[in-house]
């Protein structure tokens, strides 16, 4: 979706705002009632000082006296105004401060759940710092008009029943209001039109900044250990540039236009006491209806602001509810099935003929069929890049195949509800990502079934349970962002720890070991295989004690299945495998 040129840009903004609108009908009601009553209150505070004046005040010069009952009235009036007055603002403010943050936390979460259920496909696309941005600036930017959005509305109210005032009070009067008016909005069209392409600009790369900190943040360890921290900074700064001569172009416009939406009811004024004191000349209106007028063209400049401040966040607005619209309408989705698994014990699994390819890509499984059947171990061998990750990823069914179908118990995965599969499987990945949260937080994930025992029966199957006594407070030590404090092997055990808690009948292990020592790796699976109500396993493997543990090995080279057979079996009978395995071997001792 385009964020549209600045032509249209108006109307889709107007189709932002009445979005909004319909979103939270209460909300704007109330604030926009609050405002009416300020814009109605201004007018008659005018005809009040102009009442004073003309028949209070200029009396006074001529009589000499004042009326104590007659000023006790007036201070009456005027405080009546004052009260209401703080009544009306207080309704403004609070519809419209209440309503723009209830949007952007709807949108947020919204933005949020969209990210959850989109495939890995659609993140492999998307650089985590513009999906912050998005959930965050780009949130906020959609919505920033909200705020004086029942003001502005609440101004043109005020601006209709100030004309027809004018008119009750005098026409020629009533001319220079009718001037001015549309003059005040042909300027905020103009003004809007002028600032769209600089809003776009502005919010377009705020996100590119948020892309590029993150990018760098995340790979603060590689660009210290590389001494490219001035590179870095470099390609950083010429975001910020950009990014500061964008708000700088923005900010310039907004210097140049708002003294000009000052200035105009200031010329009304002079316009009104000029052809004011004509008329006066001629009887035509009192001094009252004068000040009146004067007094309200004088204080009609701050809410007209209003309608400014709506019209020139609409191009950021837009620019903002694109880029949230192309997260919220994005597709790729899986869906799901209703299907259920209702046996127990380990699972049996089914790769039948499978094809994959990313995107538009060359296909990097071709025809793949293996089984894993219940209650055995089956190790996927093969060189880097022979699909054994993408296999991993249909396993669990992060991703579709393109032909051919994956069953687990003879059920295909897309006819299985996402509980039944997420019940059933479960992956444990090759870079382990561990929550800021305790040992007991990462383990359990909020899963009400997975209580201490079972954590710690899992980290044990994990060969975690000594070095979790070891912490300084057992379950409950906080592990620090990403699991900082622990070890690479300590993160892999704990995140198959996390697996294990929740007692899947399929298992998938994407060289989820390879960062704890070998003899620890071979307890691991040495113990997933004796356990009686255990998982299927599917192992990708690099380490030949490992391999020789599963009951059979799938061996992979270049998306196909070219030999399957026990390790011993494919070591006789399969040069390509035996060098393999004989490479990571001599790797190993290396
Ligand atoms: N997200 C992706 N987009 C495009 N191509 C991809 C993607 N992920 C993997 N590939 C390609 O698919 C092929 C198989 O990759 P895969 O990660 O499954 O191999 P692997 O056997 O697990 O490799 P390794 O042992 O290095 O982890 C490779 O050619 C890889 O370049």
């Amino acid at each position: 979706m385009s964020s549209g040129t600045s032509r249209d840009v108006l109307g889709r903004g107007l189709r932002v705002l009445g979005h909004a609108i319909r979103t939270e009908p209460r909300l704007f009601t109330i604030g926009t009632i609050g405002s009416s009553l300020f814009g109605l209150l201004i007018i008659a505070n005018s005809y009040v000082v102009g009442w004073v004046i003309g028949h209070i005040v200029v009396p006074a010069f001529a009589s000499h006296r004042v009326s104590a009952g007659r000023l006790a009235l007036v201070a009456a009036i005027f405080l009546g105004i004052s009260g209401l007055r703080v009544a009306s603002i207080f309704g403004r403010r609070l519809g419209a401060g209440y309503m723009q943050f209830r949007l952007q936390a709807r949108y947020r979460s919204a933005v949020t759940r969209r990210y959850l259920s989109l495939p890995p496909a659609w993140h492999q696309r998307h650089a985590t710092g513009t999906l912050l941005s998005n959930a965050n600036s780009d949130v906020e930017a959609a919505w920033v008009p909200i705020a004086p959005l029942p003001f502005a509305v609440g101004t043109i109210v005020m601006l209709i029943a100030a004309l027809v005032s004018l008119f009750a009070t005098d026409w020629v009067l009533a001319l220079v209001g009718a001037t001015l008016f549309p003059s005040l909005f042909g300027l905020n069209l103009v003004y809007s039109r002028r600032m769209s392409p600089r809003q776009i600009r502005a919010q377009r790369t705020r996100a590119r900044v948020s892309a590029v900190a993150h990018e760098s943040f995340d790979g603060a360890l590689v660009v210290k250990t590389m001494g490219r921290e001035a590179d870095e900074s470099r390609r950083f700064a010429v975001f910020v540039d950009e990014l500061r001569d964008s708000l700088i172009a923005v900010g310039r416009l907004r210097g140049l236009f708002d003294p000009l939406m000052d200035m105009l009811p200031s010329l009304g004024t002079l316009a009104v006491l000029l052809l004011g004191a004509w008329r006066l000349q001629t009887g035509a209106i009192e001094v009252a209806d004068l000040v009146s007028v004067a007094f309200l063209f004088t204080v009609l400049a701050f809410p007209v602001r209003a309608i400014g401040w709506v019209v020139a966040e609409l191009p950021r607005s837009v620019a903002g509810w694109d880029r949230v619209q192309a997260v919220l309408g994005a597709e790729g989705d899986l869906t799901y099935g209703e299907g259920s698994l209702p046996g127990s014990g380990p699972a049996e699994l089914r790769f039948d003929r499978v094809t994959f390819r990313y995107g538009d890509g060359p296909a990097v499984l071709h025809d793949v069929s293996f089984t894993v059947p219940s209650g055995r171990t089956v190790a996927l061998v093969g060189a880097t890049g022979s699909g054994k990750s993408t296999i991993a990823s249909l396993a669990v069914r992060l991703v579709d195949p393109e032909s051919g179908t994956v069953a687990v118990d003879g059920v295909k995965l897309p006819d299985l509800a996402l509980s039944a599969l997420a019940g059933t499987t479960a992956l444990v990945p090759q870079i382990p990502f561990v929550f800021d949260d305790t040992v007991r937080g990462n383990i359990a994930l909020d899963r009400p079934e997975i209580d201490d025992d079972r954590v710690r029966a899992a980290l044990a199957l994990a060969q975690a349970d000594r070095f979790v006594d070891g912490l300084p407070a057992g379950l409950d030590t906080a592990v620090g962002e990403r699991g900082t404090s622990l070890s690479g092997g300590q993160r892999q055990r704990l995140t198959l720890a996390r697996a294990l808690a929740g007692r899947p009948r399929l298992l998938v292990l994407d060289d989820a070991t390879s960062a704890v020592d070998p003899r620890v790796e071979a307890a691991i699976l040495g113990a997933l295989r004796g356990t009686d109500s255990g998982a299927s396993i599917l192992v990708v493997a690099y380490r030949r004690a490992t391999i020789a543990l599963a009951d059979e090995v799938v061996y992979l080279e270049r998306g196909r299945v070219v030999a399957t057979g026990t390790h011993a079996e494919l070591m006789a009978t399969r040069d390509g495998y035996r060098e393999l395995v004989t490479a990571y071997e001599k790797a190993e001792h290396q």
